[in-house]
């Protein structure tokens, strides 16, 4: 059959065609399907820049644009666009070959010859030289196009480099950010070129010799996806919002489909840059991976918390069609992963404690029966971060322990009293039958560690960042050390959970196996600067001793800035919040595009009522609240792992952000205080980094001190 390929562009251009017109594509793709390309008509131009793009008529006002050369029998979809510009692109666009990747490139000629004459003129008035510092040889190296040098030497800024992002090769764009973002030439190979250099070699032998199209198009994965076959056409045009099913992008897809890691692999980066897409292939080429006689849930997907597992399932029924493959995955969360086998052991279920004002209520009574001056929100740290994130199991063990990132010493006297406590409140829970969810984790870990056999052979973890040293030790004990054990996808700016950890300390080492991704696919531009600019300060741990960094993290779209709202009151932020949502609706957005994020629920209620009392449909996120597609309500944290269109976050006022509950008082722990604060931070990035399109932040009275730095930029 012939090679057909389909290029990201014209997913996504179909993706947004109105479903009429989106039946009509199908139509006149069905010829594909039923192997009947002669009857495509596609229709020539006069003078094109390449005689081998053609368009095709979808109906009156649509043409599609493919590239198909007169031999060979391999047809590119490139585009799908209004009449006019269907025609305006296909003459003003070549396709040629990277000169690094061997890929298929898409140059807009006529653009380039613009643009090179507009930098030539601005390079007059300016001195600096964006790629002063790179030779001609390492940029042709990586894959610049010589007859392009003159116009990259004449960049003198990432803003007018940013400007050529839509008109410059794909690859090569890329490339330049990358340099431009401060990676040197070693860093951008490895990352952007390595793997599809090496590729190309590979996919040509695949290919039919003579059919150059064919063979350049295996080599550009990322952008261009070869179908199988027609269903898989039909597949792909049935979910066009998906693209990532299909089109990785080269950086992601070496870290994903890398045949084998020889132990614990990780990917960080920012929000967006599509780790958890990552984390899903990787499963996938994992579960394909695996002997013919593996059962069932050999390979463990896995996250902190339960609904962000319920998302990762969700992902993988997407991924992967194929009952059969999947049934090789088990997704759950951590916690219910541990549950399910202390459960077991014990042959009947667990009472488990979760409330936080429950367990320091607790705490407290304990501390005054004992007649001890601690308060409950300490011993309560001291237990969870000392002694179950060290598995302390005796008052030996923590007399001696580091109790480093805690902020007040204690005297061995002290300690002492400490762990009565400890051997107190634990000694309750048991009696009660009572247990907390890192209890149980640390029961499951005991329980799987003298076993030979482990319950799987691959263990991915999407949130890492949020996990706690003994749901890591779960995690650990629950897959034999080896190649491919563990694969870990996680940021540290959104750490929003408070649980920090040493990988190496917890046995997983990730030396030369770990990645990082830098371009964002979610958020815009503008609106990640903005939010990335509220953390300009902060060099989060990178769980591995060293510390993490957002260089050289840009997107790939542009859109408005963010837009910034001070109110009065309360009232007034809610009624001004009320009239924008209804504007955003009445421009088209769907009720189910928008969420709302809040730093507490109450408040989020209120914003419901007041949307309701507008006429607009509500859902309040992990309530029974609201209609399935309404405008979605939600806590900052429940915010994790989901995106919007358009975000409003609600309340972001000195009061509440950070939330002073949230706090460990200075008194009590000074480094806690400030790890919490961080952890506030992380929150407010959280929130606002999930906004697609358009971001909205609004107040009453004093603005959150967390937005100072954006009010400095005023
Ligand atoms: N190669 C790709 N092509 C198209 N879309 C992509 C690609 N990779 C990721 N995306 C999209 O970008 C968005 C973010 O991806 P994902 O949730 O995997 O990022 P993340 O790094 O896990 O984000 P976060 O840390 O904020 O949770 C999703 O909508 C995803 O579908």
């Amino acid at each position: 059959m012939a090679t057909l390929g389909i290029h990201k562009d014209f997913l996504l251009e179909f993706a947004r065609l109105e479903k009429t017109v989106q039946k009509r594509v199908h139509e006149v793709f069905d010829k594909f399907r039923e192997h009947r390309h002669a009857g495509l008509h596609l229709e020539k131009l006069e003078n094109p820049r390449d005689p081998r793009i053609r368009t095709l008529r979808v109906n009156k006002f649509m043409r599609g644009v493919v590239l198909a050369p007169e031999s060979g029998d391999s047809f590119l979809l490139l585009k799908v666009m209004a009449h006019d510009d269907a025609i305006a692109w296909a003459l003003s666009h070549r396709a040629t070959v990277n000169s690094a990747t061997h890929g298929i490139e898409l140059r807009d000629d006529i653009a380039l010859e613009r643009a090179a004459a507009d930098v030539r003129y601005a390079a007059h008035v300016a001195e600096a030289r964006l790629f002063a510092e790179v030779a001609d040889k390492e940029l042709i190296r990586l894959g610049i196009d010589p007859d392009l040098l003159p116009l990259v030497r004449n960049l003198s800024t990432e803003a007018h480099l940013d400007a050529l992002r839509k008109i410059l090769p794909e690859q090569q764009y890329d490339v330049l950010a990358g340099l431009a973002a401060g990676l040197s030439p070693e860093d951008v190979w490895r990352e952007s070129v390595a793997a599809q250099a090496e590729r190309a070699a590979g996919a040509a032998q695949q290919t039919p010799a003579g059919d150059e199209l064919a063979a350049a198009m295996a080599r550009s994965q990322g952008r261009i996806a070869l179908l199988s076959g027609p269903e898989e056409l039909l597949d792909v045009l049935s979910r066009p919002f998906d693209a990532w099913r299909v089109f990785l992008h080269p950086s992601q897809r070496r870290i994903a489909y890398h045949p084998s890691y020889n132990g614990p692999a990780r990917v960080t980066g920012g929000p967006g840059t599509g780790k958890t897409v990552v984390a899903l292939h990787r499963a996938l080429h994992l579960a394909r991976q695996l002997p013919d006689d593996a059962p069932d849930e050999s390979v463990l997907l896995t996250t902190y918390t339960r609904n962000l597992a319920t998302d990762l399932r969700h992902g993988l029924e997407l991924l992967i069609p194929d009952e059969a493959l999947r049934a090789k995955i088990r997704v759950v969360n951590v916690d219910a992963l541990a549950n399910q086998l202390v459960r077991e052991d014990r042959g009947a279920p667990l009472s488990i404690l979760t409330g936080q004002k429950e367990i320091n209520s607790r705490w407290n009574a304990l501390a005054r029966r004992l007649g001890l001056d601690y308060s409950d929100v300490f011993l309560d740290q001291e237990w969870r971060q000392v002694v179950l994130a060290q598995d302390l199991r005796s008052p030996e063990a923590y007399l001696k322990a580091s109790r480093s990132g805690r902020g007040t010493a204690l005297s061995p006297l002290r300690r002492a009293q400490v762990w009565r406590a400890v051997e107190a409140f634990t000694r309750e829970l048991r009696q009660a039958g009572e247990w907390t969810f890192l209890q149980v984790c640390a029961e499951a870990t005991r329980l799987l560690e003298p076993r030979t056999d482990r319950p799987f052979r691959h263990v991915v973890i999407d949130e890492a960042q949020d996990l706690h040293p003994a749901q890591w030790r779960l995690l650990r004990a629950s897959v034999a050390p080896g190649p491919d054990d563990l694969f870990i996808a996680g940021d540290t700016h959104q750490r929003i959970y408070g649980n920090k950890v040493s990988l190496r300390g917890l046995g997983v080492n990730v030396t030369g196996r770990s990645h990082r991704l830098r371009i964002n696919y979610r958020t815009t531009h503008e609106i990640l600067q903005w939010s990335t600019s509220l953390l300009d300060r902060e060099h989060p741990d990178d769980m591995d001793g060293g510390t993490e960094s957002l260089a050289g993290y840009r997107s790939v779209l542009n859109g408005a800035h963010p837009e910034l709202r001070a109110a009065s009151t309360k009232a007034e932020e809610i009624a001004e919040l009320t009239k924008h949502i209804a504007a955003w609706m009445a421009d088209g957005v769907e009720a189910g595009d928008i969420g709302v994020a809040v730093r507490y629920m109450q408040l989020g209620k209120e914003i419901a009522h007041a949307l309701e009392q507008a006429d607009l449909p509500v859902r309040i996120l992990g309530g029974t609240h609201g209609s399935g597609d309404g405008i979605s309500i939600g806590t900052m944290h429940r915010m994790k792992g989901l995106e919007f269109r358009c975000v409003a976050v609600a309340g972001v006022s000195d009061s509440v952000v950070p939330l002073p509950s949230a706090l460990t008082p200075v008194e009590v722990d000074a480094q806690q205080h400030q790890e919490d604060r961080l952890g506030e931070l992380s929150l407010l990035f959280v929130a606002c980094t999930r906004a697609r399109e358009t971001l909205r932040v609004s107040w009453n009275g004093e603005p959150s001190p967390f937005l100072a730095a954006w009010r400095g930029q005023e």
